[in-house]
């Protein structure tokens, strides 16, 4: 990575936390807000707001997640090693210092390459993957845990809206209520749209294969994390039945090497912000997506910097599937105006210099 030299460039942090809408119920339980930190990389005598003078600025966020990525306490004591270590060694003793803290690493690694592709006026997807222009990715709506008419009538106004997939959270209840909330749901929504469900790892192998028999008949596209993450036998035995698997937690606990030769899954979940970055899960997904596994991008329900970032990571992967980047209308309020429009079941990607989120670092 070529940056001005160390002197020039300074790292700083800022906590933020934003509400959500409604509790997102899942079988791991409900999340309601989000809280983490702004991280912002700008020339080191920058006078401002976002940079008005228009020299480069790079801008990350690091949002924990309890059993997804480190503590609060634990990203926070990173995002200040890191900002210490930044102003002694540079770019690359700050990444050391969050090395072992995902959502720090992953906040420090996208402010580093939003700056370096504002600087080279390279829109983030380009910058990272090279390819070519891509104006739009496939994105799925998330749904939560409701009772089964309140699910089918939040997929029907997602299908109202636009979405073409919606993703099911199940696992909270008993399997025979998920079993009527998918029927239900596809019930309402009709044959052709594409419905996934997710159980956090909620389900024991019976459940699971009940469920199946249930979730095939209604077309189920993708079934994920149905077992605990440790499970990678279990699952590739339920592959096979007539609905795809799909790890999620599963890669955290393994890593795609293991899930890859104990043939665990047909699509792996990478989430950037447990990965440590979207450097890193643009990695993964080119090495499953050469193991004939479908890498599939989602957030882990972040604010505006880090599900942008999200986006223009799955815009940088070839021919991939509907996406759980959609996640901005899960939130009651944001950080910045979201620079990706939502239409036709599809994501447009920003074609600006970096992420293209501006107004988010205000004094
Ligand atoms: O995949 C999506 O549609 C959005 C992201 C999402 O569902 C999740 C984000 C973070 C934690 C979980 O609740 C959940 C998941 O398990 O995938
Ligand atoms: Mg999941």
């Amino acid at each position: 990575m070529t940056t001005s030299s160390t002197d020039e460039l300074q790292l700083e942090y800022r906590p933020f936390s934003v509400r959500l809408e409604r509790p997102l119920r899942t079988g791991h339980g409900s999340i309601e807000s989000r809280d983490g930190f702004l991280v912002r990389v700008t020339e080191a005598d920058d006078g401002g707001i976002d940079s008005p003078t228009g020299r480069p600025v790079g801008f990350g966020e690091a949002t924990p997640l309890s059993g997804w990525t480190e503590s609060y306490a634990d990203c926070k004591g990173a995002l200040e090693q890191a900002q210490a270590a930044f102003q002694a060694g540079g770019p690359e003793a700050a990444l050391e210092a969050v090395d072992e803290r995902s959502a720090a690493r992953h906040g420090v690694t996208l402010a580093l390459a939003d700056f370096q592709a504002r600087r080279t006026a390279t829109p983030l997807y380009r910058y990272l993957g090279q390819g070519p222009m891509v104006a739009r990715i496939p994105v799925n709506a998330t749904i939560g845990d409701g009772t089964p008419a309140d699910t089918a009538a939040d997929a029907a106004r997602a299908v109202a809206d636009g979405f073409r997939c919606c993703k099911l959270k199940v696992g909270a209840r008993s399997v025979s209520e998920d079993v009527e909330r998918v029927r239900q749901v596809r019930d309402a929504v009709g044959p052709e749209v594409e419905l996934r469900v997710d159980a956090n790892e909620s389900w024991t192998y019976d459940e699971a294969g009940t469920a199946i028999e249930h979730f095939a008949d209604f077309e189920v596209s993708l079934l994920e994390q149905p077992l605990p993450a440790g499970a990678l036998e279990g699952h590739a035995t339920l592959r096979g039945n007539g609905v795809p698997i799909a790890l999620d937690e599963g890669v955290l606990e393994h890593g795609v090497d293991a899930i890859c030769r104990a043939g665990a899954a047909d699509a792996v979940v990478l989430k950037p912000m447990a990965l440590g970055g979207v450097d890193v899960a643009r990695r993964v997904a080119a090495w499953v997506t050469e193991l004939g596994v479908v890498p599939i991008v989602t957030t882990t329900i972040d604010a505006v910097v880090a599900r942008t970032g999200a986006v223009h990571l799955a815009a940088a992967i070839p021919d991939v599937p509907a996406c759980g980047v959609a996640t901005g209308d899960l939130l009651a309020e944001d950080l910045a105006r979201d620079p990706v429009l939502l239409e036709n079941g599809s994501a447009v990607v920003p074609q600006t210099k970096g992420l293209g989120v501006e107004g988010v670092w205000t004094e």
